[in-house]
């Protein structure tokens, strides 16, 4: 049984996943030139520089859009890792019909998203909740998913990416017994004193010298390990993707297993490094409310009357009583 940890009362709302947006957590993959999000009408896009042609000029190459990071020489077993590529076939998720709560408003705010009157209650769309009771993390691996069969203009089947920002390790001391494995960057070795007099430069100010790069200040931002304390579930985020977008998530992202809403399963090819050490692969922690009265983290779904899932907060959010 995975570990668990007290969950506040929140319901979050939905946002557009955009490569801007999901920047803190890992990365969104797009075509840029054909991406819903992108601010220009698509005939006035032009390929961003990182773009290349290729196959005789009947192909635009877009390099590296995705880090892979293997941070497993990190890991305490020492056992090396590989790339897989494994296969997710993930149904549909059950929703709850929406009722009203006392739950905190989310970071964004209180979003009106908790009355009875606003757009759960109309014709034209409807209101359902998932609970989040459940996240987890790959510490020493970037994970890829990347949809099948699914288009970008598909309305009926969509999928949910929801993460957290880790919290300082000082502040999750407490919650958990013995803290999981996690990717450390080796302190440099100390130096001997006559190393230290064999590089010493004259100054009228310090004998320091700068520290070296740590492993992790090399790697992209999004790629960076995220730090070994809990999911920071009051900021807790949910977007909603299109089958025209994969994600990775960022080395040690707290994240919740996929979560696909609509009327028929997604298969993801998922892309990842793994070691077969189970704690070492993928840390899992429960979220528990803190009262049983109360609901725990919930994410509020709204879908218009074909089924797509509405965004009602950041980037394109449709504002209830416009
Ligand atoms: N994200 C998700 O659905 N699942 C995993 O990350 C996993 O490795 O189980």
């Amino acid at each position: 049984m995975p570990p668990s940890m007290p969950a506040p009362n929140i319901r979050i709302p939905i946002e557009l996943l955009t490569p801007t947006a999901f920047a803190q957590f890992g990365t969104a993959v797009e075509n840029p030139t054909t991406a819903p999000s992108a601010k220009l009408p698509v005939p006035h896009r032009i390929p961003p520089p990182d773009s290349v042609s290729a196959n005789q000029g009947f192909a635009t190459k877009y390099l590296d859009v995705t880090h892979m990071s293997n941070l497993y020489t990190l890991a305490p077993s020492k056992k090396p890792a590989k790339a897989v590529m494994n296969m997710f076939a993930c149904a549909p998720r059950n929703l709850r019909p929406h009722e009203p709560s006392e739950s905190m408003p989310s970071s964004w705010g209180d979003l009106e998203l908790d009355d009875d009157d606003d757009d759960g209650g109309r014709d034209d769309c409807e209101r359902q909740l998932l609970d989040i009771g459940i996240l987890e993390r790959h510490p020493f691996t970037t994970q890829t998913f990347i949809p099948m069969g699914l288009s970008a203009a598909d309305k009926h089947t969509q999928y949910l990416v929801i993460v957290a920002p880790t919290l300082p390790a000082s502040a999750s001391r407490r919650n958990t017994a013995r803290p999981p494995p996690y990717p450390t960057p080796k302190l440099e070795r100390r130096r001997s004193l006559k190393d230290i007099f064999a590089r010493a430069r004259p100054s009228p100010y310090s004998v320091d010298t700068a520290p070296p790069p740590s492993l992790f200040s090399r790697l992209p931002p999004s790629a960076r390990p995220k730090g070994p304390g809990l999911p920071d579930l009051k900021n807790l985020r949910a977007f909603v993707a299109t089958g025209g977008q994969a994600v990775t998530y960022g080395a040690g992202t707290w994240h919740a297993p996929m979560i696909v809403i609509g009327d028929r399963p997604i298969d993801f090819v998922v892309v990842q490094f793994a070691n077969e050490v189970g704690i070492e692969d993928c840390q899992e922690i429960l979220l528990k409310a803190n009262n049983a009265s109360h609901e725990g983290v919930v994410v509020t779904v709204d879908t218009d009357a074909s089924g797509k899932v509405q965004v009602k907060a950041g980037v394109g959010a449709v504002k209830a009583k416009l």
